[in-house]
C-alpha cells in the first residue's frame, strides 16, 4: 500500500547540450519546466498525511528558486554535465532527499519511502526520476 502526495512548481532556465544527438539544442536555449514532486509513504502520520502540503511546497520552491533564471552552463555544480530534463529530475529529487535526511521535511522525512520528480518540458515531453529513501 502506497500513498502519494504531489506538489507542483515551475522553473525557467537556460542551458546548452554537448553531443550531436541534440542538434540545435547544442546552442544555448531556454526551457520552462513544470516540476512535479511526489512524496511516497506506506503509512500516513497521525494527522492523516504523507507530508504537509505547505512543507513540501516550500521545499520544492526553495530548490526551483535556486535554479530558475540561471544559465545552468555557468553553474560550477553542473560543469561537464548535460542538464537534460532527465538529469534535472535527478538533481531535484536528490536535493529533496537531502532535506528528508537532514530533518528539513520534519517527521515525514523518516516515513517517506521514495521521492519522484517529473519535469514537463512541453505538452508532448516529460521525464521522471524516482529514488528510494
Ligand atoms: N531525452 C532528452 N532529449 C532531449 C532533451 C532532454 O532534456 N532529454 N532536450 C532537448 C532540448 O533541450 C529541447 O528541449 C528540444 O530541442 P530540439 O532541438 O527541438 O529537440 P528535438 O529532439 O525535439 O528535435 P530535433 O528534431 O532533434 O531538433 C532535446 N532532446
Amino acid at each position: 500500500m502506497t500513498f502519494t502526495l504531489t506538489v507542483r512548481d515551475h522553473m525557467m532556465v537556460a542551458h546548452s547540450f554537448s553531443g550531436e544527438t541534440f542538434g540545435p539544442a547544442q546552442r544555448v536555449h531556454g526551457a520552462t519546466f513544470i516540476v512535479d514532486a511526489s512524496f511516497r509513504a506506506s503509512e500516513l502520520d497521525t494527522d492523516g498525511v504523507v507530508i504537509d502540503i505547505g512543507l513540501a511546497s516550500e521545499a520544492l520552491a526553495e530548490i526551483t528558486g535556486s535554479l530558475t533564471y540561471r544559465n545552468l552552463d555557468d553553474e560550477p555544480e553542473f560543469a561537464g554535465m548535460n542538464t537534460t530534463t532527465e538529469r534535472m529530475c535527478q538533481v531535484i529529487a536528490d536535493r529533496l532527499a537531502e532535506r528528508a535526511a537532514d530533518g528539513r521535511l520534519g517527521s515525514a522525512g523518516a516515513r517517506l519511502s521514495s521521492i519522484e520528480v517529473t519535469l514537463h518540458e512541453s505538452h508532448i515531453a516529460w521525464a521522471s526520476y524516482e529514488r528510494s529513501l
